[in-house]
Formats: structure tokens, C-alpha cells, sequence
């Protein structure tokens, strides 16, 4: 097959060299000229994923998006590998292609005045509706996938076309894709999971214990499938890669750049001092106060979110929120089941 992976961040380019070393042609696109002459000479992604080896045959393009018509013509696949914040952006420049169009990034569009704060397919519904699209999540950090560390992801999408592209262009002898058609569920469970990981962060960082951890993860899996339910989702779905499999990767894997910024806001750092020392985009900040939004608009409960949102908006100290979320009324947990089954 012939793919376009648009962005050359650490996942892009994990998802690039994966299927490149499968036999298919792919072509690895970035903004940054800098970044595309290093990747060509130095077969290496210094800035994003630096230690893996790009392989012989993988291509290289920063032709302005706008001007790709000629390569996305030819695709058979076109990868959005961008953060949540271009995506948009990115589904605009593709909306007249032909081929399947799948995105990466796990998310909501953080909410503006314009009234945003969407799912991917949402967005993709609004400005490319045309398209043949669908989404590639599940637990996978980049630097593992890059080296060939097995690995399991779900593609989803209401087109059988979509989803068969994706399992042929990236199942391989590592990788497992499953395909799935509640998009709904997959980008819900995608996007809470990154809110759910900068809570376990801090909990970790303030050395709560593991019993905090697993009630965290638990009571954050009932958050995200009350959510994920009011939207549209199927149960079954939180129950699976994109749901409880990405939460606890996320959320107990040092690799997790949303973790990462809990542990930091732990140590009294302020969210930009963690973000900073990141290099990467941690998701569930962008996200966080959208989830909150939306759950508000659906009238489903998610104190766990609500407690990361005060926390990032620096209007509770780690301390704080840890209290307010001990402190709410007893409740059944069959609430939970009962949305379950
Ligand atoms: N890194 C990982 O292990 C995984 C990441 N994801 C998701 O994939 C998405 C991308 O993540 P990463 O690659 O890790 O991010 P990253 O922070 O490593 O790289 C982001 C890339 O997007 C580019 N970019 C940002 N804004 C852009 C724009 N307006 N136009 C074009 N390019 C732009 C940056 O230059 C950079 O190359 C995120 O939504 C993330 O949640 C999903 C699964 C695994
Ligand atoms: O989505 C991921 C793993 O599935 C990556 O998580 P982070 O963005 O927190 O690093």
C-alpha cells in the first residue's frame, strides 16, 4: 500500500516505521523542513523519537499541506498523525481525497468561543464529510511500536473500506489492529483516558498508594463509560483497547506524557513548568476542561475529571483536590454496572 502519514511526531513517525519495515511505501510528511532534512540524512527523528532507526525506503515530504495534491491522489491511505489542535486544519486540506482518511490524535478539540470542543468525527463531519475516515487508538506508546515491542491498537470507523485499509496497512507479526465500529466509544475512551492518567500521576507523585491508584483507574473507567454512553457509545467498547486498555497504559506508564505532567504538578511545579519539560503534547491538558463541558451538556457526573480541571486551572492545590474527591457522599457503585450491562 501506498500511505501518507501526515506529522512526524513521535507517533507518526513510531506508525511510519512500523509499516514501512511491513513492505508498504510510506511517505512521512512534517511541517518543519529542518525536521524532514534531518529525518533524510541522519535516518533518524532526533527531535521526536530519537534511538530509532528510519528505515531504508521510507520517504520524506514538507511540500506546504495545501500543495500535496499529486501524493495524496496516489495514496491508498492518508494518516493524520498531528495533535488534537491541527486536526482540523489538517482534515480541511484533505477533504477531497479519495483514499480512506484515518487520525491518531486522542482528544476534544479544546472548547473556544466559536463554540468548538469536538470529537475528531465530529470535526470531520463539519469540515470534510465526504471523506471515507475513522480513527487508530488503543494502548500504544510510540517508542515501543518503533521498536517492534508487540503491540495491540483498534481501528474504528462506521466504513468497512476504512477499517479493512487500516489492518492491512499496519497489522503485522508485532502489531495487532482490531476493528471496531463504535468510533464514538474509541474516541471517547481515547480522549478521557489522558485526563484519567494526569490524576494517576498525581496520586502516584503524592504517594497516595495503590489502593488510591486502583480506585482512581476504576471510578475514572465508570467516568469514562457514563460519558461515552450519553454520547452515542456502546459499553462494550470501554471494555476493550481503546477504553480499560489504553487507561491503565496511561495511566501507570512512566512513557505517558499525560502522566508525566501529574507527577510533575505533584512535585509543585505549575502546569507550565510541566508541560514545558515535556517536549511532546500531553493530550488531557487540552482536553480536560472540553470533557467537563461536555459531560455538563449530557448531565453526566465526572468528579475525577471536574478535580483535574480546578487542579490545572491552578483553583485547588494537589492536596485540595485529593480532598474534594474523598469527601463526596457515599454512592452505589451498581450505578456503574447498571450503565454496563
Ligand atoms: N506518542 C504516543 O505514544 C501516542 C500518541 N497518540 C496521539 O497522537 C497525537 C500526536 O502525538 P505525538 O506524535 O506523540 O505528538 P508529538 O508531540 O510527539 O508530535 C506532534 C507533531 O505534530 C506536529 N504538529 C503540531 N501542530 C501541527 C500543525 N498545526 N500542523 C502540522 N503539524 C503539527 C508537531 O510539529 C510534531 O511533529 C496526539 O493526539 C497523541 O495523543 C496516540 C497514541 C500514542
Ligand atoms: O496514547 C498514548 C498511549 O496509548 C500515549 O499517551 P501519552 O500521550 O500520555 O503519552
Amino acid at each position: 500500500m501506498k500511505i501518507i502519514v501526515l506529522g512526524a511526531g513521535a507517533w507518526g513517525t513510531a506508525l511510519a516505521v512500523s509499516a514501512q519495515r511491513t513492505g508498504h511505501q510510506v511517505t512521512l510528511w512534517a511541517r518543519d523542513v529542518a525536521l524532514v532534512q534531518t529525518m533524510q540524512t541522519r535516518h533518524e527523528n532526533l527531535r521526536y523519537l530519537p534511538g530509532v532507526v528510519l528505515p531504508d525506503g521510507l520517504s520524506f515530504s514538507a511540500t506546504p499541506v495545501n500543495l500535496l495534491n499529486a501524493g495524496l491522489a496516489q495514496a491508498d491511505l492518508v494518516v493524520i498523525a498531528t495533535p488534537m489542535a491541527a486536526l482540523r486544519q489538517m482534515l480541511t486540506a484533505v477533504a477531497a481525497c479519495r483514499a480512506p482518511v484515518a487520525w491518531l490524535c486522542k482528544g476534544f478539540e479544546a472548547a473556544s468561543s466559536e463554540g468548538f470542543g469536538l470529537l475528531a468525527h465530529e470535526i470531520q463531519a463539519q469540515v470534510a464529510p465526504d471523506l471515507r475516515a475513522g480513527v487508530l487508538s488503543g494502548p500504544s506508546f510510540a517508542l515501543e511500536v518503533a521498536r517492534g515491542q508487540p503491540t495491540a491498537l483498534v481501528a474504528a470507523s462506521v466504513h468497512t473500506s476504512v477499517r479493512s485499509a487500516l489492518v492491512a496497512a499496519f497489522h503485522s507479526p508485532t502489531l495487532r489492529v482490531y476493528a471496531n465500529e463504535d468510533i464514538v466509544g474509541v474516541e471517547v475512551g481515547g480522549a478521557v483516558k489522558n485526563v484519567l492518567a494526569i490524576a494517576t500521576g498525581l496520586c502516584d507523585g503524592l504517594q497516595l498508594g495503590l489502593n488510591a491508584r486502583a480506585a482512581l483507574i476504576t471510578r475514572g473507567l465508570a467516568e469514562m463509560t457514563r460519558l461515552g454512553l450519553a454520547l452515542g457509545a456502546q459499553a462494550t467498547t470501554f471494555m476493550g483497547l481503546s477504553g480499560l486498555g489504553d487507561l491503565v497504559l496511561t495511566a501507570t506508564g512512566d512513557l505517558s506524557r499525560n502522566r508525566q505532567v501529574g507527577l510533575s504538578l505533584a512535585q509543585g511545579h505549575n502546569l507550565s513548568q510541566a508541560t514545558a519539560a515535556l517536549g511532546h503534547v500531553a493530550e488531557g491538558v487540552y482536553s480536560a476542561r472540553t470533557v467537563v463541558q461536555r459531560a455538563a451538556q449530557v448531565g453526566v457526573e465526572m468528579p475525577i475529571a471536574q478535580a483535574v480541571v480546578a487542579l490545572l486551572d491552578a483553583q485547588l492545590t494537589p492536596v485540595q483536590a485529593v480532598a474534594a474527591l474523598m469527601g463526596r457522599e457515599p454512592t452505589q457503585e451498581q450505578a456503574v454496572q447498571a450503565v454496563l450491562t
